[in-house]
């Protein structure tokens, strides 16, 4: 696990950039694509902005890019808290890509039939091989939770390698989640925090006894890197910053 510590959000959100683009240049050397899964929520809007704009749109061979999701409200497309509407607004639309290269979660339908329906796509998407994305982009939770592996919920014990409804009691509604199996089985994951109120979540995960009921996100530890690009503020906490 490698932490990237930077003094501002703007240069957190550049150093993730150019990871990005490293990345996607060498899993399209490799093997002829780059498949990523994003992050929603608010955190990563600035990253996508910024690789959909000059320097970075120029440095990515974006038609062998394909899009997932690392997990999604169960709102209409359309609607505002769509984790997809908001990437298609900061970087899908902005880089004109194909929609065949797109992936979303289906919300039209019921939770648990929307899940299964994901679980398929993405297994047909890999076909016989292992569902490996070559990176998972996940936010943090001011309460641990990262993608929409919240504290307290089945998920969290789910040992397949999938997508999987979670009800989250408080709120009253639902979300669709990848598993933490299936994002560890990813080449690379890289956590984008940024702000003084997820300094606590960020120490409770990386620095406290391990306890994932708690602090679910204690459940990545992907099979290749783990990175966490954060900025000063987030990283206070921490020992030794
Ligand atoms: O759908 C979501 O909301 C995200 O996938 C979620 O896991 C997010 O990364 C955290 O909730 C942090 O959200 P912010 O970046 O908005 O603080």
């Amino acid at each position: 696990m490698q932490l990237h510590i930077q003094p501002t959000s703007g240069q957190v959100l550049a150093e993730l950039a150019d990871y990005f683009v490293a990345q996607a240049g060498q899993a399209i050397a490799a093997r002829g694509r780059f498949v990523v899964a994003l992050s929603g929520g608010n955190s990563p809007r600035k990253l996508y902005e910024l690789l959909a704009s000059p320097p970075y749109r120029e440095k990515v061979a974006w038609p062998q890019v394909y899009f997932f999701f690392g997990d999604e409200r169960n709102v209409p497309a359309t609607d505002a808290e769509s984790n997809y509407r908001m990437a298609k607004e900061a970087l899908l639309a902005p880089l004109n890509i194909a929609a065949a290269q797109v992936f979303a979660v289906d919300t039209s339908l019921p939770p648990a039939e929307a899940a299964a329906a994901y679980t398929r796509t993405i297994q047909e998407f890999f076909g016989a091989e292992e569902a490996r994305f070559d990176l998972v982009l996940l936010g943090l939770g001011d309460n641990s939770h990262t993608a929409s592996l919240f504290p307290h919920t089945p998920v969290l014990h789910d040992a397949s390698a999938g997508a999987r409804e979670v009800f989250l009691e408080d709120k009253q509604v639902y979300r669709i989640t990848l598993t933490a199996p299936l994002i560890n089985q990813a080449r690379a994951v890289a956590f984008l925090v940024y702000g003084a109120d997820k300094a606590a979540a960020v120490r409770h995960v990386l620095r406290d006894a391990r306890d994932v009921d708690e602090f679910p996100a204690q459940l990545i530890s992907p099979a290749g890197e783990a990175h966490w690009f954060l900025d000063q503020a987030a990283a206070s906490l921490l020992p030794h910053n």
